[in-house]
Formats: C-alpha cells, structure tokens, sequence
C-alpha cells in the first residue's frame, strides 16, 4: 500500500464500527444506519457467535450493509470469510492468529485492505512484514462481546509499539466507549473499533458523534504536543 493510501486509511480509522445482526437490539441495517449518520468512519461485518446468520441469510445481510456503506462513502470490511470478501468485492478484511496465513491474504487480495489483530510484539513485527495495513489491538479492556478474547492487557501493547517506531495503523478494540476513548488515541492508536458501545447504544447515532469526537479532541492533544 502506498504512503498516500497508508495516511487516508490511517485517517478512516477513525471510528471503526464493527458489527453482526448478533450484537444489535434493532434491525442491522438501521443501526448501521444510524452509526453511518453519527460520524463512523469505517465498518467491518462480523457475523459471529451465538444467533448468527450463515449461508444465504449471511450474504444477503452483508450485501444490504455493503450497499449502505457505499451511499455513505464508508469503506466496507469483512471479517474472517475470504470467500465473502471476494463474492462482494469488499474493501478489505479483517484477520486474526487463527484465521487465514496473512501471506496467502495478502496473494489472494492484492490490493485490498488487511487489518490483522495483534496481541504481542512479535505478532506485530509479522504483521508488519507479511504486509499488513492495519493492525487491531486488544482487548484493551474488558469485552462481553467476545467470548475467546484474549487477555485484558489496557494501552500497554500501543504504546510498546510505537516506542519501537512502528508507524503501521493501529486502531484499539475491546470495551471501548466514548469515555474510554482518549485513553487509547493518546496512547498511539489512529482509531478506535467499537461493537457494543454503538450497536447497542439507545442512539447508535449519538454514541458514534461522541465518539468521533472524543476522536478529534484526542488527536489534537496529540499532534499539538
Ligand atoms: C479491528 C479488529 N481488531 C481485532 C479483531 C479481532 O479479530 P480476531 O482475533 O480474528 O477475532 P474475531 O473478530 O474473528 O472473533 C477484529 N475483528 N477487528
Ligand atoms: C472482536 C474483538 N476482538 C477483541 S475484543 C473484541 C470485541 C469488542 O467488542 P466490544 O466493543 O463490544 O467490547
Ligand atoms: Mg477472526
């Protein structure tokens, strides 16, 4: 990816939605809907755990959300299924350890975005060098969400790794809400990817604002330092 690509994705980052029909309390598409509206700068579909759809259901659900994201101009992930992201010509995908190899992603989908979540320094060095654009690091706090989560491990991993001057893309993950929101940008990260804080806001378009715009206020800390 391109220092130019790198920088635009860096800044889409922002305030990374992530998100199945699982982790909703209204219908997915107006909850995305709604999130789009409130200011999230990226969606990454995550059709997972207990309830969640498969097979056709699955795929017409992404293509619904896909097509949302597009009216918004919003960059449309997937995460885990490579043969989703081809069928719909996604803008990119998420990985994790136990997923695909990052170096047959990378083969498989030259141009695309990949995003592999890391959990120690090592990890991130691979990542690094197999050609990953972005890197998820968590879980920072405790999650619900994921039943398989590693270790609660707060900022310690971002700050490690910029100490270290890696400028790859970070976006922080697990339990992150508006109020939690500084703590990670300041500590290295170029975003913040959040399930619950927006899917099962009362206004997933008022707590996506807020935290866009703890967003903001962070990054202007950080850069006028
Ligand atoms: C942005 C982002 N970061 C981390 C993850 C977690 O990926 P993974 O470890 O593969 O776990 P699952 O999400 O597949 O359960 C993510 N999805 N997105
Ligand atoms: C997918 C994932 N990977 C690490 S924590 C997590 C879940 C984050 O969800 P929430 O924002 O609801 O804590
Ligand atoms: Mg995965």
């Amino acid at each position: 990816m391109s220092n130019l690509k790198n920088e635009t994705l860096r800044e889409a980052l922002g305030v990374y939605f992530i998100m199945g029909s699982q982790n909703c309390i209204t219908s997915p598409q107006k909850t995305l809907d709604l999130a789009l509206n409130g200011g999230v700068s990226i969606f990454q579909f995550r059709e997972k755990g207990e309830g969640a759809f498969v097979g056709t259901e699955k795929r017409q659900l992404a293509k619904e959300l896909q097509a949302i994201c597009r009216k918004n101009n919003t960059l449309f992930i997937v995460n885990d299924d490579l043969e989703l992201a081809k069928e719909l010509d996604a803008d990119g995908i998420h990985i994790g350890q136990d997923d695909e190899d990052l170096q047959y992603v990378r083969r498989e989908f030259p141009d695309k975005i990949i995003g592999i979540s890391a959990h120690t320094l090592e990890e991130v060095e691979k990542a690094v060098a197999g050609g990953a654009d972005y890197l998820g690091v968590g879980p920072i706090y405790a999650t619900e969400t994921k039943k398989d989560a590693k270790e609660v491990k707060g900022t310690t991993l971002i700050e490690q790794i910029r100490d270290l001057g890696y400028t790859i893309p970070i976006v922080g993950i697990g339990g992150i809400n508006a109020k939690r929101t500084q703590e990670v940008i300041l500590a290295g990260a170029d975003g913040v990817s959040v399930i619950t804080a927006i899917s099962k806001a009362e206004s997933p378009d008022k707590a996506s604002q807020e935290i866009k715009s703890e967003v903001t206020q962070a990054k202007k800390i950080k850069f006028t330092k």
